[in-house]
């Protein structure tokens, strides 16, 4: 006979939280388990109403042949304000400011609970958006896109800094960073088909000139922008090149000469999505 209802809730449990987003399809997951498809649907109800009750997400059913069920991930809104508060804190230190208004923020972005969390909360943020791929640009913002690309089942594209052979045709632009240099990015035209809905994730952003320039070259491929997500964003300058966004944390207040920093949890609302 069949697996035991405890067994199969674990392997259930296992198969679906590993791919977020991903459709398991019902039949395939009662042949593997040997069981009857009534059974896993009791199953899948023990296992949601426990996703629920933990508040990290949701299962969504899709009925019919190509159907199945799959893991929508959320955040509860206590744990993302603990992890923004915590960020904020540890980003608040004087030896992290850099010239012109910038901060090390590199050996945060490099921790997996950090990506971990930010991706998911990134997810989280932008579920509905029905984005296709997620965008960013060489270099520091990518550890962070392939996180939330992750928690989103999504590809990520790397936007280059220049052309490169390896890459083949290409789209490029030129942009005014926010130090004021003139900037290239090059994107291969094997990288997005037209009509791509894209969600652009980066690191950081001061004046909006980077971020604006990837919305600028997706109109290049006919893309739609569904969002744009920075781990830190400045307060400095209040007018930035590109005005919707979402930042996790902001750097409200810095002063080399002093060395004064303050830098606060950004100012967004998620919805717990899949709430009863
Ligand atoms: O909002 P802006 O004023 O345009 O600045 C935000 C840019 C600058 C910085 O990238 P760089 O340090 O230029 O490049 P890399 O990520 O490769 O280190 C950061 O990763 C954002 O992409």
């Amino acid at each position: 006979s069949g697996l035991r209802r405890s067994e199969r809730i674990v392997r259930l449990t296992q198969t679906l939280l590993e791919q977020p987003y991903r459709l398991i399809s019902l039949t395939d997951m009662a042949e593997k388990l040997n069981s009857a498809k009534s059974s896993l649907s009791e199953d899948l109800a023990i296992i949601r109403e426990v996703l629920l009750k933990e508040g990290i997400g949701t299962l969504e059913t899709q009925a019919g042949a190509a159907g199945g069920v799959r893991y929508i991930p959320g955040v509860p809104d206590q744990q993302v304000s603990d992890f923004l508060r915590e960020m904020s804190r540890l980003l608040a230190d004087p030896d992290r400011i850099l010239p012109g208004g910038y901060l090390y923020v590199s050996d945060i972005l490099g921790r997996p609970d950090v990506l971990d969390k930010a991706g998911r909360i990134f997810a989280h943020i932008f579920s509905m958006s029905g984005a296709d791929y997620v965008l960013t640009v060489e270099t520091k913002g990518i550890p962070l896109a392939v996180s939330a690309a992750r928690y989103l089942h999504l590809p990520t594209v790397v936007v280059r800094r220049d052309h490169r052979v390896t890459e083949g045709s290409a789209v490029s632009i030129n942009y005014v960073s926010g130090s004021r240099r003139i900037q290239t990015m090059s994107l291969s035209r094997r990288s997005l088909p037209e009509r791509s809905r894209v969600l652009i994730i980066d690191d950081f952003m001061k004046a909006g000139g980077t971020a604006k320039a990837m919305c600028d070259l997706m109109k290049e491929f006919k893309a739609e922008v569904v969002g744009v997500g920075v781990f830190m964003s400045t307060s400095e300058p209040t007018n930035k090149m590109l005005e919707d966004y979402v930042a996790l944390t902001v750097l409200s207040h810095v002063d080399e000469i002093t060395r004064e920093i303050r830098v606060e949890p950004g100012t967004f609302k998620i919805s717990q999505k899949g709430e009863l």
